[in-house]
């Protein structure tokens, strides 16, 4: 497995290169396709991306953007991911992409899986996706100890699964490794000491112990301080 890591001097400047790329990956996309699907993740690390991304110019009509993955709460709670992406994503330019949502009003995620499935699939494959990383090498809502974790991992994983974690305050909803890891053009972003030591235990380390293993070939992580 390699991967490229870029180390950068602060978080804008990171914030400001990150955003560009994608955008570029975008254009290039929508250059020979149709449509281009962006998946992003949630969380605390990516609101700077999005904050200069979504003045990117390019044909957001053409693009679809949805989750990596979500918390089942709804859009009006702060730990929504969902209410992140609209407050700081889908705004400005990138108000014109179509947004394809990973939750919907019901009690359980089991409750909704058909539909939002059946929603994302024409999307696929990503032609770009960003991801984050905790500091237990969780990512998008697969944890290490998740009760999906080998049904997420396994090569015929489903596009959609529910997660349930302890290391998980909610239950979740998350790709799967296979969709994330099938993304033409893959992200990773960490901020802080703390995952840069945890993404360097994760070497060598099976998917199980790190999930972020399963989607690091061939991505670049993208570090600041
Ligand atoms: O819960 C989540 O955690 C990860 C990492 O989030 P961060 O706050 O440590 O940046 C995030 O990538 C994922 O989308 C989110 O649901």
């Amino acid at each position: 497995m390699t991967y490229e890591f870029r180390d950068y001097p602060d978080r804008e400047m990171l914030a400001m290169d990150l955003a560009n790329q994608i955008a570029g990956e975008l254009r290039a996309a929508l250059g020979h396709e149709e449509r281009a699907a962006l998946a992003v993740p949630g969380g605390t690390s990516p609101g700077p991306v999005f904050d200069v991304l979504c003045a990117a110019d390019l044909d957001w009509s053409r693009v679809d953007v949805l989750l990596t993955d979500e918390r089942w709460v709804p859009e009006s709670s702060e730990r929504s991911n969902t209410k992140l992406l609209r407050e700081r994503l889908l705004i400005e330019r990138a108000a014109a992409a179509r947004y394809l949502p990973l939750y919907a009003e019901a009690a359980r995620p089991e409750d909704a899986m058909e539909d939002l499935c059946a929603a994302i699939e024409p999307a696929l494959p990503l032609a770009v996706v960003l991801l984050g990383m905790g500091a237990d090498m969780h990512t998008a809502s697969i944890f290490p100890g998740a009760d999906r974790l080998q049904d997420a991992l396994a090569d015929d994983a489903p596009i959609l699964l529910p997660m349930r974690a302890p290391g998980a305050r909610e239950p979740r909803i998350t790709l799967s490794a296979r969709v994330l890891d099938g993304a033409l053009k893959k992200h990773v972003l960490i901020f802080g000491q703390e995952k840069r030591d945890a993404l360097e235990k994760a070497q060598g380390v099976t998917p199980d112990e790190a999930p972020v293993n399963a989607v690091l070939d061939e991505a670049t992580v993208h570090w600041a301080e």
